[in-house]
């Protein structure tokens, strides 16, 4: 029987021919990712045990992102714990609080982890690289301590979700509002410990910063991952930086490959969509219900990219956030920051009433720089709307595109991204 590009990758890394689902393998893992937060229980666990080293301290690679800069004496220690060890270890690959940002969206950029390779993260978020048509999971952290020691972990070689996206998304539609779509479709375990793969010629149209929203969600549906394949879109991404096709190995997908689900989805019915309270799962048409919000967050791993910010300026150009609405932009990396600078829409952004923040993932889980209080609602870009994510277990968090998330700051409630096209801001 043919295999999947996942069953393919693991096959591969785990010296086998074939594997097929539900067989136990030993991976090797080509890259480890830690941030503060869940490396340094891995850390402890090794020490305890007498076995602090890494496997490969080229394959390593560190970034602090949840708590920084420290907002407490516990976080700075946290920080300090992940740095230290950095330094004790030799790991060349540390992106410092203000050299790096979000760990997902610090690694998509960075062209060490490529097509073919495997990933791990303490981090649930870890899909997000699946768009680059490698295999990226999140684990525990006892895994993660494994991997770091021994550059191994044990998989169940998952089934595979065909995701087929066809035809042309319309204008005020985003990768987001289609992932809130298939995420509503399925429900948030319709994809339990599944791989899920994105076909179809809406996503050969997509760029990569479309494609790394959708895997960076696979999480939210109970995926173990996301995965596209490698084509020219890939291939010109990792060309940008530095990155031939002699370094990496693509694979695709057999055409008598075994899907355990196929979903089709035609994209050019797919409306901007909202994810109401308390689920991913939640979605609704933006603005079929009068929503008025006290906050606004673009950013998090899901949406905090450039093409995001852009969008975002494109609705906020000329134009003020509604009173009593705060909204807080934070672009995912420094790269990305600097990026934002210089085509000048930091200044839309201020211009606005928006507040501009450090990339962190800080009001993303509710820890620092925007945490809800009691009664708050937030239209958010980013990816989990449960109850307490954001700070108070009363606030209410509803999900969306960053363009959605725009309009509605400005409205002052759950808007639709298309009024705002019709009206001829955005482009
Ligand atoms: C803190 C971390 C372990 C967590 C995750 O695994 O996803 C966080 O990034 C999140 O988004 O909730
Ligand atoms: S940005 Fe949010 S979802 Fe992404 S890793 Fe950070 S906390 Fe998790």
């Amino acid at each position: 029987m043919g295999m999947t590009i996942a069953e393919k990758i693991l096959a591969a890394n785990s010296g086998h021919d074939s594997v097929v689902p539900g067989q136990l393998l030993e991976v090797s893992t080509s890259w480890v990712l830690c941030h503060e937060i869940t490396t340094p229980a891995a850390l402890r666990m090794l020490e305890e045990r007498g076995m602090n080293r890494v496997f490969d301290p080229e394959r390593i690679v560190a970034v602090p992102d949840h708590s920084v800069p420290a907002m407490n004496i516990k976080a700075a220690k946290m920080y300090q714990k992940l740095k230290s060890w950095v330094h004790e270890n030799g790991i060349r690959h540390f992106f410092d609080v203000g050299r790096g940002g979000i760990a997902h969206v610090v690694l998509e950029n960075t062209g060490l982890i490529k097509p073919g390779e495997t990933l791990v993260s303490g981090d649930s978020h870890t899909c997000n690289a699946g768009a680059l048509g490698a295999f990226a999971t999140g684990v525990g952290s006892t895994d993660l301590a494994g991997a770091i020691y021994a550059g191994k972990v044990w998989f169940k070689v998952p089934e595979t979700m065909l995701i087929r996206v066809t035809g042309e998304m319309q204008p005020g539609t985003t990768p987001k509002d289609i992932v809130l779509e298939v995420i509503k479709r399925i429900g948030a375990d319709g994809a339990n410990y599944m791989v899920m793969e994105w076909v179809g010629d809406t996503i050969d149209r997509m760029d990569m910063e479309g494609r790394f929203t959708l895997t960076n969600m696979a999480i939210e549906a109970g995926g173990k991952t996301g995965i596209v394949a490698v084509d020219d879109v890939t291939r010109d991404y990792l060309a940008a930086r530095g990155v031939t096709p002699d370094q990496y190995t693509e694979f695709t997908s057999d055409p008598d490959a075994h899907y355990k689900v196929v979903i089709d989805v035609d994209a050019s019915k797919v409306e901007p969509t909202v994810a109401y309270p308390h689920i991913p799962s939640n979605g609704r048409v933006a603005g079929s219900d009068k929503i008025a919000v006290t906050h606004a967050y673009v950013g998090s791993c899901t949406n905090g990219r450039i093409s995001d910010l852009r969008e975002v300026a494109n609705i906020l150009r000329d134009r003020k956030i509604a009173d009593g609405v705060q909204m807080i932009v934070v672009p995912a990396t420094q790269a990305i920051w600097k990026q934002a600078a210089q085509e000048g829409l930091m200044e839309i952004f201020v211009d606005a009433g928006a507040s501009v923040s450090y990339p962190s993932c800080g009001a993303c889980l509710g820890m620092h720089s925007g945490v809800l209080g009691p009664g708050d609602v937030c239209i958010s870009s980013s990816n989990r709307n449960f109850v307490g994510r954001m700070g108070d277990p009363s606030a209410e968090i509803y999900l969306a595109s960053p363009a959605t998330v725009a309009a509605s700051a400005v409205n002052g409630f759950i808007s639709d991204p298309r009024d705002f096209l019709a009206a001829g801001a955005a482009d």
